[in-house]
């Protein structure tokens, strides 16, 4: 950025903000039209269903579907409706797109001119880009949607290839109103005009000023603030698999959410199949929903934690968490052979009615009888085949009833086959017409639930047999007695994440138990979500997501793109049930390997390329840290060494001064020397010698934290200590939360206040991969408070995050 052309005298600031809130105010106006048109076209379509011939019905869904989408959309009361502006020199072919700009991304030969040693150009367009696209009366662009072609160089025009771009600028409003502009020259070289004037400069840049603001406890859009790498991902085509590679705070997650709206954007129809979007806790979930929104989209897109993705399908839900040992043996994919041997084993329990051990019918005025070993064979026929368990039923039937005939003799009293035939139907109509052999096949292969399966697992020695030669007897055991704590034998009760998984996968194997066929869903109906089609005054606060929610993921078990955020931390039996809903889906997966923490990331890989297939793969990577100052990402740094030798860490954009800085729990530390923060450690009361004492330090140093930023604090701690640490915290205020570790991830903070990393460290085979989350969460401070097991040298600096 060259500095002399930055004039910023408080007129030319107020004369350019004027300019911009002139701008918005027509962009107000014309959407006031906007929206009278489309109120005029719903009464209108109210009207023609009076009249009630098919055709004028169906016109008047059409009409309606299409005024109900756009009324929705201006409606929403957008923070920031316009944020964005480039003024650019003319284009090389003069063409322009549908949207009234010039396609041409390079400038035309003669845009610039060079005159007494000076180059000059004169501005040939200015393009305001905003949340969604607006014309004027006259179909010229008064504000273009960020996600279409015309916007592209806003996000992508760099100092190095600014294309036609000669300014970009980044405008700040609340509601109706313009607070500010912020410019990045993009050919600095040049001495441009605008209508005759010199073109201002105003401000440091916009994404500075974005980085720098304080945290809440939601996510925002960084739509004004798109970076050129980020840019790729976002618009990159949808066809197959895009993979997005990059370390923590490099927008990964930010990026998958703008991705969505862009996909929808580009083609709606194709994605009317939902978008699903998988995040690994309900954390991270409410910390992101609010971007879809703010980006002016919500109808098709699910958000999902993976404690809640069987929710439709099997009807249950998890937020908490079993030890990792336990994890670790749910997740891994030799559960698919224990789950199959289970699904099948479990039709000999007499989970339902005690299993009988003969049939008996009458036939042909005598009794026919199959015995133990007779049925046992039929049994052993039937799971010969491959579908799921429930959905052998009619099998079974059938070949109990050759059984029957078999033993009958009545096959050998018919030669001509035509009779045999007719004969064979009228037995089979009548045995399986009697109660007792239906009664018996109720008994003998019972409809299954996942639940009362999962429940029969935790029976020690029965998944002893179920697991033999898959799960060592030490890792069965821990199984069943976990199951065992959380369920009854009918299988009731709270399940733990890694469970649901367990559970969705049990469900596949059984097949779906019959139900009584839902509602049919109007298309048209489930395209817009009519019912939301009120007015303005009706769409005010919670209860237009509230309806968003209840109306999407409802009806819906596979989608037509799914995004899966963290992509590192799924578990083999999370990939594969994550890909029963995306079957014929395109894909976008975002993680870092440097932050899995799943202790077997080949076993988890396997199971990611099962589930993906041959579909062809693009991949990205994201090099920038947007979130983590530069001071702080040097400790975080030392980590990644340990954690992943070897692996590059992202460069970090900002700084501010401010080294992370080291507290014993219950001891004063000497000085400084050694230290990474040159001031050393400070001592904060009580010790590791119990909960107690650990807690009174937390409380103090999370209580310093929050005197020193205006945001958020995060208090991040081993998975064990999560209930207690909610207790220590108890009474500080809303703006502290106590994270466990595992539940960290993707999440950040304006300090964060990471305690005992050896605890973290020590709690799995990938606690250093999760220690390198934990640090790398704060936006501004990150304070280290050492236990004894950290073995804190003189300033405080605990054994791990030594230089
Ligand atoms: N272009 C941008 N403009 C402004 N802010 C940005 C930009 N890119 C990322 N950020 C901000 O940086 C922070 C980190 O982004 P995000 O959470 O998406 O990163 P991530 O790669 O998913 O991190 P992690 O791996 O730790 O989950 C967020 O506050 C995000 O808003």
């Amino acid at each position: 950025m060259n500095a002399q052309h930055r004039a910023e005298p408080e007129t030319v600031r107020d004369r350019e903000v004027d300019a911009e809130q002139q701008h918005l105010d027509r962009v107000y106006r014309r959407l006031e039209e906007k929206i009278h048109e489309a109120e005029f076209l719903m009464d209108d379509a109210a009207k023609r269903a009076q009249v009630g011939t098919p055709g004028a019905l169906a016109e008047r869904d059409a009409q309606v579907f299409r005024a109900g989408v756009h009324l929705n959309r201006l409606n929403s009361e957008f923070e920031d409706f316009l944020f964005g502006r480039i003024d650019l020199l003319e284009g090389k072919t003069g063409e322009r797109g549908p949207d009234g700009a010039y396609t041409s991304v390079e400038p035309a030969d003669g845009a610039v001119r060079a005159v007494d040693g000076e180059q000059r150009a004169d501005i040939a367009e200015t393009l305001h880009i905003g949340r969604l696209g607006v014309l004027d009366a006259d179909y010229s662009p008064l504000v273009i949607d960020w996600r279409a072609p015309a916007a592209g160089p806003f996000y992508r025009s760099t100092p190095v290839a600014p294309g036609r771009v000669v300014r970009r600028r980044v405008i700040r409003s609340k509601g109706r109103r313009v607070l500010g502009v912020e410019d990045d020259l993009l050919r600095p070289e040049l001495t441009a005009r605008l209508d005759g004037a010199p073109l201002a400069v105003i401000g440091d840049g916009a994404l500075m000023a974005a980085l720098g603001q304080a945290r809440s406890h939601a996510m925002r859009d960084i739509v004004s603030s798109i970076q050129a790498e980020q840019d790729e991902v976002i618009r990159a085509p949808a066809a197959s698999v895009t993979e997005v590679a990059g370390g923590p705070g490099t927008g990964k997650t930010a990026v998958a959410l703008h991705r969505a709206a862009y996909l929808l954007y580009q083609d709606r129809r194709r994605y009317a199949g939902g978008i699903l979007i998988v995040s690994p806790t309900p954390l991270l979930v409410s910390y992101t929903e609010g971007v879809l929104p703010s980006l002016g989209e919500e109808g098709q897109v699910a958000i999902r934690a993976l404690g809640s993705l069987a929710e439709e399908t099997a009807g249950a839900e998890a937020t908490t968490y079993d030890e990792q040992r336990v994890a670790r043996v749910k997740g891994s994919a030799r559960m698919v052979k224990v789950l199959r041997k289970a699904a099948r084993g479990a039709l000999d329990l007499g989970l339902r009615a005690p299993v009988p051990e003969r049939l008996r019918v009458v036939a042909f005025g005598g009794r026919l009888e199959l015995d133990a070993a007779e049925l046992a064979a039929v049994r052993q026929q039937v799971l010969g085949g491959t579908a799921p368990v429930n959905l052998m039923r009619p099998r079974a039937r059938k070949l109990l009833l050759d059984a029957l005939w078999e033993k009958s003799g009545a096959h050998r009293r018919h030669e001509d086959p035509e009779l045999a035939a007719e004969a064979r139907q009228g037995f089979d109509e009548d045995i399986a017409s009697e109660d007792v052999f239906t009664d018996f096949l109720d008994a003998w292969w019972p409809e299954l639930g996942p639940r009362e399966v999962l429940a029969a697992m935790a029976d020690e020695a029965r998944l002893g047999r179920w697991a033999r030669r898959v799960l060592r007897p030490a890792e069965a055991r821990m199984l069943a007695r976990s199951l065992a704590a959380r369920l009854t034998p009918q299988g009731e009760g709270a399940l733990s994440v890694h469970d649901i998984a367990l559970l969705d996968e049990l469900r596949t194997l059984l097949g779906a138990p019959a139900r009584p066929k839902k509602r049919e869903v109007d298309p048209v109906d489930q395209l817009t979500g009519l019912e939301e089609l009120t007015t303005a005054a009706d769409r005010d606060g919670n209860g237009r997501r509230e309806r968003a929610a209840d109306r999407l993921p409802s009806e819906r078990t596979e989608y037509a793109h799914v995004i899966v955020d963290e992509a590192q931390d799924l578990t083999p039996m999370q990939w594969r049930m994550v890909g029963r809903r995306g079957r014929h889906a395109t894909w976008t997966i975002v993680g870092d390997p440097a932050q899995s923490s799943w202790t077997d990331p080949d076993e988890a890989a396997a199971a990611r390329d099962e589930v993906l297939g041959k579909r062809p793969r693009r991949r990205f990577e994201l090099t920038v840290n947007y979130r983590n100052p530069a001071e702080l990402a040097v400790l975080a740094d030392r980590v990644l060494a340990l954690a992943m030798p070897g692996t590059a860490p992202p460069r970090a954009v900002r700084s501010t001064g401010v080294d992370p800085e080291f507290a014993v729990a219950g001891g004063v530390a000497g000085d400084a020397a050694g230290a990474v923060a040159g001031d050393g450690a400070a001592g904060v009361p009580g010790g590791d010698r119990g909960g107690g004492d650990l807690g009174a330090a937390v409380r103090e140093s999370a209580a310093r934290l929050l005197a020193e930023v205006e945001g958020t604090v995060g208090v991040v701690v081993a998975m064990r200590r999560r209930e207690e640490a909610w207790k220590w915290l108890a009474g500080l205020g809303e703006r502290v939360v106590a994270l466990g570790s595992l539940e960290a991830k993707g999440l950040e903070y304006d300090a964060a206040l990471v305690v005992s990393p050896a605890e973290i460290a020590d709690e799995s085979p990938a606690g250093l991969r999760v220690l390198y989350v934990a640090l790398t969460r704060a936006t501004q401070r990150l304070l280290v408070l050492s236990a004894e097991a950290d073995l804190p040298d003189e300033a405080g600096v605990p054994d791990l995050l030594r230089d």
